[in-house]
């Protein structure tokens, strides 16, 4: 199988609770700087808020076709990927390193990447997108388990 990385020609979908407001901030402003599309689902203040409002858009969207992948921040990362992973096309995974978010992307195929803002600072959040983006799916042995993973 040909290994497969994101087309950018198609925007980066984002969304965050109030506890990952500055990092989207902050990571919105990374990716345009490279010149990434991207489009800012909210939250749009660091006012307290639900973070399934946000996380379903994005996964929903990136389950369109109509993105390139998603990026989603909460505190602890883990309601935006619980929350992503309800969608059946979605593979959300909480990275809080490069090599984390290096293998999500090598053997899991992940198509969002959940970030902790309260547990990694601002420049590994960049470099782990960085990484999200420029690594691709190995396929082969990790080909039939990423299928299995949406045979319910
Ligand atoms: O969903 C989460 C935890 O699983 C996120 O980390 C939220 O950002 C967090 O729960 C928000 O907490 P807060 O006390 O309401 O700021």
């Amino acid at each position: 199988m040909e290994q497969t990385t994101f087309n950018l020609a198609l925007p980066v979908a984002i969304g965050s609770d109030h506890a990952g407001y500055e990092y989207k901030e902050e990571v919105i402003s990374y990716l345009e700087g490279k010149g990434v599309q991207v489009k800012d689902f909210g939250a749009h203040s660091a006012e307290s808020v639900d973070y399934p409002d946000f996380a379903h858009p994005v996964a929903g969207a990136v389950e369109s076709g109509d993105y390139a992948f998603g990026i989603l921040i909460c505190g602890s990362g883990n309601g935006v990927a619980i929350t992503a992973n309800k969608h059946q096309h979605i593979r959300a995974s909480i990275c809080w390193g490069d090599e984390l978010a290096r293998l999500a992307r090598s053997h899991n195929d992940a198509n969002v990447l959940c970030i902790p803002a309260r547990f990694v600072d601002t420049a590994t959040a960049r470099e782990m997108v960085d990484i999200f983006i420029e690594t691709p799916f190995e396929g082969g042995r990790h080909e039939n388990r990423v299928k299995k993973i949406a045979c319910m």
